[in-house]
């Protein structure tokens, strides 16, 4: 059990592995902010990473993770905000670097491209990796 809560959010074509993921997140014992969507409802994926950013922003969750279709969209829509580093993985060896040199601290997945089990594996790596700092903290600090 930990006491940390990770957010999760996503659209239409990412509702189930979105709820997979929450399903696995409490699982491993976290808790989970689920900030939908919650339907089948065809909606924008931009609202669902500006909700994940906010969450982030007043806590008490600091890392989160989104899904759409593939991914990108989504991707792109968190990164507009400055607090978070969204990273679009396509398998654990992503998901462990992006943690590793770029202190990510929103995993970012694509519904209709990765299979369930790699996503598992994405999500197990991405949370269990701790950031390396040194040559790589002064490029993510350009970042914020
Ligand atoms: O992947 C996505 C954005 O990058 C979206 O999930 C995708 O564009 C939604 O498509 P549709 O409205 O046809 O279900």
């Amino acid at each position: 059990m930990t006491d940390e809560t990770i957010a999760i959010a996503g659209d239409h074509a990412g509702l189930e592995l979105k709820n997979a993921l929450a399903e696995q997140l409490r699982g491993m014992g976290f808790s989970v902010l689920d900030l939908g969507t919650n339907t089948g409802d065809s909606v924008d994926y931009p609202d669902f990473a500006d909700k994940l950013a906010d969450a982030l922003k007043t806590g008490p969750a600091r890392r989160g993770v989104l899904v759409c279709g593939t991914g990108i969209g989504i991707s792109i829509a968190a990164n507009r905000h400055r607090h978070l580093r969204a990273a679009l993985c396509h398998n654990a060896t992503d998901a462990r670097l992006s943690r590793q040199h770029n202190d990510a601290n929103v995993l970012v997945l694509g519904a209709r491209t990765l299979g369930a089990e790699v996503a598992a594996d994405c999500l197990k790596t991405f949370l269990a990796t701790e950031f390396e700092g040194g040559r790589h903290q002064p490029r993510v600090s350009k970042m914020s």
